[in-house]
């Protein structure tokens, strides 16, 4: 595309670099280990005034993954959905000053790096870099934004590769950028991906992902990883919308905070991919400008009322009846697992979970493996309480941990993006933390006494209600529920709360479908 005329600002303009002096010397906070230290990534970007994409889409993508961000604007873009009009580039003096600001202040985990207009921009990051080393730093080579026009000139390219790419952990180009990165190299298809994957890799970048998503008569986006030894094909369904303005910048912001929340690379990139493909299929009706390219909703999550949508591997509305067995109750009755499952998915439950406290290994792995087959002749979810080896050995369809088992950051990294997580909660706390860590959903109680869990907290209706107020996440309800309350449950009036899970309403009965029938007769004119 054409080159842009980046007005520079002449020395009388001259963006003036001061440095506000601190007034009576702000005394540093006193720092102590209850504080809430929330994963932090540092975009460095341009800002696009359509807010589709720069600074403003890596603000939202933050906020949608659950991690802080803070930023370092290089240049102000007027730019809409027909392309830009305008770069302002800002001098590499007070690009240096915000960097210092944000480094030399706040705990940031990962820099992102989106529009770098100059050499000298790139060279005072690469000082700050050195100067304040990061846990990770994403670079995603913005050359020419998605409407195609060039935001940075060619003598950029030396620029990027001398200075950036040796400390990149990832570098996200498009077809395009990584052409413009290998001098004009030709690629037109997906090995010519896998090629320019690893010539890129011999910059220096730890891993390397190639986005394909502009590759000419592809059917699906594929994408190219390569991280030194192994290459990885990630393909993605297309979505088919105008609403693509910014996907390229928003997917590394993405990547970034799933690394500030601590994902392995990989796994970052596929929940980064499937958040993205989520957004677009969510966003893909919506009209903003008149342009061909318009931008997408980064926060459909926060959404109470969400459009259908790409179903991802987790609908909450799974939750609606959840059947947790208990092998005691099993035993008490004479059941086996596999009726009981049976029965519960017959009489109405959408979602089942194994419990099974004091099982061996063994006999948990042979009773999943066989309700399995059950629930997915159903195509009812599964999910294993606790024991992720249990789950990963069965393959099931993701697991429930509570507050002192596996952390959920590292269930994430063991089941990867596709898996349900579920975490129990009993206060606000514990619900943001369950989504800042990336679960699926909350399980939230006692909401009444029980003795099917010993020493179980009750936290009321009053409990269930703040927990749900407080909670990005869907929830399910738990703790002495059963016929003669599930409605009052269900009633509570709050949009995320999806459903109840029982224990003993369903299995220490003699009848579990019956029981089932009648819960599910009960939550049905509940809602
Ligand atoms: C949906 C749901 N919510 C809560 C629990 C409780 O889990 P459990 O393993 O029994 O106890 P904690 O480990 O959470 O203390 C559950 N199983 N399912
Ligand atoms: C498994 C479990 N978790 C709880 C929690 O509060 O997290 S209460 C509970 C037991 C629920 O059994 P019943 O439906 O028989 O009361
Ligand atoms: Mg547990």
């Amino acid at each position: 595309g054409p080159f842009f005329f980046c007005k520079s600002s002449s020395s009388r303009h001259r963006t003036r670099t001061f440095v506000a002096m601190q007034g009576d010397g702000a005394s540093a906070t006193t720092k102590n280990n209850s504080d809430l230290k929330i994963p932090h990534v540092l975009t460095v970007a341009g800002s696009d005034s359509g807010a589709g994409a720069g600074i403003q889409a890596d603000l939202k993508a933050c906020a949608a993954r659950g991690v802080y961000c803070s930023t370092v604007i290089t240049a102000v873009t007027a730019q809409n959905t027909v392309g830009v009009q305008g770069v302002n580039i800002m001098p590499e003096d007070f690009v240096a000053a915000q960097l210092n600001s944000v480094l030399s202040d706040m705990q940031v985990d990962v820099v992102k790096t989106g529009m770098l207009p100059s050499t000298d921009i790139i060279k005072v990051l690469h000082q700050s870099l050195r100067e304040f080393p990061v846990r990770a730093l994403v670079i995603d080579p913005v050359m020419v934004s998605t409407s195609g026009d060039v935001l940075a000139g060619p003598s950029i390219v030396s620029g990027f590769r001398d200075n950036l790419l040796p400390m990149a952990d990832i570098i996200t180009p498009n077809i395009k950028e990584a052409s413009a990165l290998l001098d004009g190299m030709q690629l037109a298809t997906v090995s010519d991906m896998y090629s320019a994957a690893k010539l890129l890799h011999c910059f220096g970048p730890r891993n390397v992902l190639v986005k394909g998503g502009d590759l000419p008569d592809s059917s699906d986006a594929v994408d190219i990883f390569f991280d030194g030894e192994n290459f990885h094909e990630l393909r993605s369904a297309r979505v088919k919308t105008r609403n693509t303005h910014g996907t390229g910048c928003s997917l590394a912001s993405c990547i970034a905070a799933e690394l500030a929340k601590g994902s392995p690379m990989l796994s970052a990139i596929k929940v980064a991919k499937r958040f993205i493909e989520t957004a677009l299929d969510y966003s893909k009706d919506i009209v903003i400008g008149n342009g061909p390219q318009g931008p997408f909703d980064h926060l459909l999550r926060l959404k109470s009322t969400s459009r259908s949508c790409r179903p991802e591997a987790f609908n909450p509305s799974d939750l609606f009846l959840y059947a947790v067995t208990d092998p005691r109750m099993n035993k008490k009755w004479g059941h086996s697992i596999t009726d009981v499952v049976k029965a519960a998915i017959e009489g109405g439950a959408t979602i089942v979970q194994l419990r099974e406290k004091d099982a061996d290994t063994g006999s948990f792995l042979e009773a999943a493996q066989a309700c399995i087959e059950i629930c997915h002749h159903h195509r009812v979810p599964l999910l294993i309480n606790d024991r992720i080896d249990v789950a990963l050995a069965c393959d099931a369809d993701g697991v429930h941990i509570g507050q002192s088992d596996m952390p959920v950051r590292v269930a994430r990294a063991l089941l990867g993006p596709e898996k349900i997580i579920g975490v129990s909660c009993k206060t606000p706390e514990h619900a943001h933390q369950a989504w800042v860590d990336g679960a699926d959903y909350i399980g939230c109680g006692g909401v009444y006494p029980t003795n099917t869990k010993e020493n179980n907290l009750t936290v009321g209706l009053d409990g269930l209600k703040t927990v749900c107020l407080a909670s990005k996440l869907p929830v399910v309800a738990i703790g002495g529920i059963g016929i003669s309350n599930a409605s009052d449950v269900m009633k509570i009036g709050v949009p995320n709360l999806k459903g109840v899970a029982v224990v003993s309403a369903l299995f220490d009965r003699e009848c579990v479908l019956t029981e089932t029938k009648k819960l599910c007769a009960v939550l049905t004119e509940a809602i």
